[in-house]
């Protein structure tokens, strides 16, 4: 009982000496003045879904709060029942090519951003995480999540092939043998399933909790030194981003060719009717 109105008083001390850092209309970066560590609220209507607009948002706030020396970041939404719901599919469905390849640069920086991040970073996942939305997550290096709500990649289930460095955020998380099974079976993990395979590390009942749970975890760096922290994660990660560091242009080339093929073109149609349907009924 003491426990947790210690809890709560901390969980509001917290909340008063947040302040507000910078925001656009697509993302909202709080910076708590005591820790220093700045939440990232993913805030593009309905469903944070990532467009051109949004990923460049998101890559900017991220190497902001960087610069402005934060001392981690929490990722979370400010959508009570979606996390994010992966790419923005009107984006690759009968693209203008240049704004496709803006597109997909946007989304390979947007990642390598996360991905390598100097900082701790953690997702305070309060709604489903799909697709892209789940490989955000997965970007960092601790994930809290709600319950009752799902995550995944199921790209190979409405036709997708999923892209190298998509892969490769779940082989840095996950053993080579779950990671096969999910992407091959396209597999959507309840918040208890991905607990159970390790997708996530904790499960909380509020956002209130999933971000002093995230605020622990950065702190638990407090002992180390930033720089050596940054370079050993580097260290341990830069395997999995070799391909989009080295070569990023062949990892476009290979994406736009398949998105432009007319076997992708026509399972994005159905897929997006299938959405829009859901929501007629
Ligand atoms: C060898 C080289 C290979 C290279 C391969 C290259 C390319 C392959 C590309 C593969 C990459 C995939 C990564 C992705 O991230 S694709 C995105 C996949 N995401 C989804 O499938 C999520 C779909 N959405 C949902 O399931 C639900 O919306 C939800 C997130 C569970 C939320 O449900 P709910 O709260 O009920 O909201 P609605 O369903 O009513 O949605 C509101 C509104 O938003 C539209 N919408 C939802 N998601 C998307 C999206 N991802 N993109 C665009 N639009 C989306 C939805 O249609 C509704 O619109 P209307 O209000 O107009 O009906």
């Amino acid at each position: 009982m003491l426990r947790s109105r210690t809890k709560l008083i901390e969980l509001g001390k917290r909340q008063l000496c947040r302040s507000m850092c910078k925001s656009s209309e697509l993302t909202l970066v709080e910076v708590d003045d005591k820790t220093g560590i700045a939440t990232l609220t993913m805030n593009k209507p309905p469903v944070n879904s990532c467009n051109l607009e949004f990923l460049r948002a998101l890559k900017s706030a991220m190497k902001e709060i960087e610069s402005n020396k934060c001392s981690g970041i929490i990722l979370t939404s400010s959508n009570d029942k979606v996390f994010s719901s992966g790419l923005d599919l009107n984006e690759l469905r009968q693209p203008n090519p240049e704004r496709l390849a803006t597109f997909w640069k946007e989304l390979q920086e947007m990642w390598v951003t996360l991905y390598l991040s100097n900082v701790p970073t953690a997702a305070a996942i309060n709604g489903h995480a799909l697709a892209v939305g789940c490989v955000m997550a997965a970007a960092c290096e601790y994930r809290v999540m709600l319950p009752d709500f799902t995550i995944g990649i199921h790209a190979t289930k409405f036709g997708y092939v999923v892209p190298p460095f998509i892969v490769n955020t779940y082989l840095s998380v996950l053993p080579h043998p779950v990671v096969e099974r999910a992407l091959l079976q396209g597999k959507i993990f309840s918040t208890q399933e991905a607990l159970q395979i390790n997708l996530i590390d904790e499960v909380v009942n509020s956002k209130d909790e999933a971000l002093c749970k995230c605020a622990d975890f950065i702190g638990s760096f407090e002992q180390t030194n930033p720089v050596a922290r940054a370079l050993t994660k580097r260290q341990l990660r830069a395997p999995f981003a070799k391909q989009l560091l080295e070569d990023p242009e062949t990892e476009l080339r290979e994406s736009l060719e398949y998105i432009n093929t007319p076997l992708f073109q026509e399972s994005l149609d159905q897929y997006l009717l299938q959405l829009k349907k859901k929501n007629k009924k």
